[in-house]
């Protein structure tokens, strides 16, 4: 083999089992030197093996107020596995100047960072300040399967670790390890005292306070390479803990199926067929299911599975499909419905959802709004006009997050942990992610709700 086709097969590693073991020195042509293909080799896997996917995968992140460490412990977390050759070191400045990313129309800065223990493959999420990590939360532009809560030993719990905390549990974020930060700068009584504290905090916030893994050191120690004890050691002991605390994901092959309609077709001699992305899980030929929305809830069966005009065996979570159903009408079907397995999910119209509002330069508009405005919510393939009301303020400014209560006009597919966008005629108010489904409006309810819907459209038609 060439020193150039060597040199492609570094490159490419479909070409490296091509490599004539005979070998066993390579010249380079851009160093006059010969390198040992020992040594070429060893540094390819080393570089490789960061990259490799075998093991289970899981999001995590650090969160916690300003300035109390995180970006300093998600360096050194690198440093401690690079030196196990399990990571790439990113130094602090690499996390900290993360290029800006857009999630619907919202600018974010976000660190993605990657990592293996022996056990898993992380993906790590930093943000730079206190809005960014409230923008991330609220649109999952990083989802977070469990996060590390780090907080100073010196400072204690301040704001933003309690809100941080709060948007954690709303969202979803079942499972939170702490990292007591900087113990090199307090003494022990302040460190215990800051656990109690933290265990309080978790409590309140419906997480089990007593019994979540509390790890005690200092990032700055063991970004430094300093006392190890609470350095390096300290990162080993929370790395053990995230792998045995924070569980694997479920796959989304392994749920049960959702399929969001986006069109109905009727096809002579075969029936309908509802299309869409299959959103989770997987779906077979002579499945039971039921479509649901729109205010109705339909019984049926696949009776075929197509991609791209095929018939195939089973489509996954991911493919874009089209699903022959069983004795149901086109006129029955419409986008915006839900495809799921029976029992599974259930139309909602009482919610309550975090918000991020955009702010004008985001593309929002540049006035707040404040309770019983009216906007068209759009999650999955469906929208619905729906009633929003502030619980807790009197308005909303532009580039603020809120609790949202919202009704819909009409129950549709709802889960906890589901993001949506909200529109105004064509702006685009905000994003948010629901945190709680309430029980369905009453009659009456539902008829006031149409009725002021009513009232306001004969008022715009007047103006
Ligand atoms: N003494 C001491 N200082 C630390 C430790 N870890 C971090 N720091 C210092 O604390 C300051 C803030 O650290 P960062 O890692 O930037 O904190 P952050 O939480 O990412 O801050 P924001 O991203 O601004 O919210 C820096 O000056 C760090 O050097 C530690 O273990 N001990
Ligand atoms: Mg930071």
């Amino acid at each position: 083999m060439s020193t150039i086709s060597f040199a492609k097969s570094l490159v490419n590693p479909a070409l490296k089992l091509v490599l004539n073991q005979s070998h066993s020195y390579i010249r380079c042509t851009a160093v006059p030197t010969v390198t040992p293909l020992s040594i070429i080799l060893r540094r390819h896997y080393a570089e490789k093996q960061v990259f490799e996917r075998s093991k289970p995968h899981c999001n995590v992140g650090t969160i916690g107020h300003v300035d109390h460490g995180k970006t300093t412990l998600t360096a050194a977390i690198t440093k401690v596995l690079a030196d196990l050759n399990l990571a790439q070191k990113k130094g602090y400045t690499d996390i900290d100047n993360a290029p800006e990313e857009k999630a619907r129309g919202i600018t974010i800065n976000v660190a993605h960072v990657e990592y293996q223990t022996e056990q898993r493959h992380y993906g790590h999420t930093d943000c730079p300040g206190h809005a960014d990590y409230i923008k991330n939360m609220i649109t999952g532009t990083a989802q977070m399967d469990g996060a590390i809560l780090v907080v100073a030993a010196t400072d204690g719990v301040m704001p933003q670790t309690r809100e941080h905390l709060l948007l954690a549990k709303q969202i979803g974020i079942q499972h939170v390890v702490v990292f007591i930060n900087k113990v090199d700068a307090a003494d022990e009584e302040m460190v215990e005292l800051v656990e109690m504290e933290i265990r309080e905090l978790m409590t309140e916030m419906g997480y089990d306070g007593e019994n979540v893994p509390v790890v005690k050191g200092s990032a700055l120690c063991a970004l430094e390479g300093k006392s190890p004890d609470i350095g390096a050691d300290a990162i080993t002991k929370l790395l053990a803990e995230v792998d045995t605390f924070i569980p694997t994901p479920v796959r989304e092959l392994d749920k049960p199926f959702l399929l969001p309609v986006e069109s109905v077709h009727s096809i002579p001699g075969r029936g309908t067929v509802v299309t869409g992305r299959l959103h989770r899980g997987v779906l077979k030929k002579g499945t039971e299911c039921e479509i649901i929305g729109h205010g109705k809830v339909m019984k049926t069966t696949v009776t075929g599975v197509e991609m791209f005009h095929k018939t195939l065996e089973e489509a996954q979570a991911g493919d874009q499909l089209g699903a022959l159903v069983r004795s149901i009408k086109r006129d029955q079907i419409r986008r915006g419905m839900v495809m799921a397995k029976p029992g599974t999910v259930k139309a909602h119209d009482n919610i309550e959802a975090a918000v991020y509002i955009l702010s004008k330069e985001e593309g929002g508009r540049s006035r707040p709004f404040t309770s019983f405005i009216q906007l068209q919510m759009f999650s999955m393939t469906w929208d619905c006009a729906t009633q929003v009301t502030i619980p807790d303020k009197e308005m909303v400014m532009p580039g603020e997050d809120a609790t949202l209560k919202l009704r819909l006009l009409k129950p549709m597919v709802c889960e906890t942990g589901q993001r949506f966008t909200l529109r105004l005629a064509d702006l685009t108010l905000g994003t948010g992610v629901i945190t709680k489904i309430n029980s369905n409006l009453s009659e009456e309810d539902r008829i006031k709700l149409l009725e002021g819907k009513k009232a306001r459209e004969k008022a715009a038609a007047k103006k």
